[in-house]
């Protein structure tokens, strides 16, 4: 059964600003994708939903359990890519940060290492196992960044605009991979071309979910909401 990731009455604010107003949601499909204007809340909703960022007020919860006391237990469920994979490389060698993941897991050296090599295998990085990871393209990154989540075999995938840096043939590249993967994945994008295919999208518009459904129509609303105010007549 796929997990049930449900906000409930969710609100939260930074530094006494309020950026999500009482968003209640409940994230079972396998492929959802989250578009809105910059700013509009996407990010922290994502974070919530591994308990990256608590609520102030309302609950995150993964099939039942709260974000605020099992944290710990969530975030293995529920791995996170971050859209500047610099920020998310920690490890000298590409080998040993897939393999950082696994730290802690109770596995024996030899299955990490299986489990290594099939990641990196998989995700076309086999030949790059003993680099230095900062020296990857900025596609490789990316990829890197996915498979050392990946690795920990996560239950669902929240991605935080895992294209946005990147050139379009790499976009095409981690569209293809989230596309194959057969666990749950969350998706916040600029690409819209991306979410065709998956099965519900969300549109976010200053702290609120505006609009819950498919692809198209999603776009099509997000696409009105961002129109630019009609210019004013000018007088003669
Ligand atoms: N850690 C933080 N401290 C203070 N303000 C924050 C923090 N994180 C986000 N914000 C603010 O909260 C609001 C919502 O930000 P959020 O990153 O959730 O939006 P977003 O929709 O993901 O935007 P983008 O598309 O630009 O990534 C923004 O005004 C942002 O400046």
């Amino acid at each position: 059964m796929r997990p049930m990731l449900r906000l409930e009455n969710v609100t939260h604010a930074y530094d006494g600003r309020r950026v999500l107003h009482d968003v209640s949601v409940d994230l079972a499909e396998h492929r959802i994708g989250v578009i809105g204007a910059n700013g509009s809340g996407k990010s922290t909703l994502a974070r919530m939903l591994n308990g990256l960022v608590v609520p102030d007020s309302g609950r995150v919860l993964l099939d039942g359990g709260d974000t605020r006391r099992h944290a710990r237990a969530i975030r293995r469920r529920v791995g996170f890519v971050f859209s500047d994979a610099d920020t998310q490389i920690i490890m000298p060698t590409v080998a040993e940060d897939v393999a950082i993941g696994l730290r802690g897991s109770g596995l024996s050296r030899a299955e990490v290492d299986q489990r290594v090599r099939a990641v990196l295998e998989r995700h076309g990085l086999a030949d790059h196992r003993d680099h230095p990871a900062h020296l990857l393209s900025g596609g490789q990154k990316q990829m890197l960044a996915l498979a050392s989540v990946l690795v920990t075999e996560p239950e669902v995938l929240v991605c935080d605009e895992p294209t946005t840096l990147l050139d379009l043939r790499n976009v095409h590249v981690i569209e293809q991979t989230l596309r194959a993967l057969p666990q749950q994945v969350i998706l916040l994008t600029h690409h819209l071309d991306t979410l065709a295919g998956f099965d519900r999208v969300l549109v976010m518009d200053e702290g609120r979910i505006v609009f819950d459904g498919a692809p198209q129509d999603a776009v099509d609303h997000y696409r009105k909401l961002m129109e630019p105010p009609a210019a004013p007549e000018r007088r003669p």
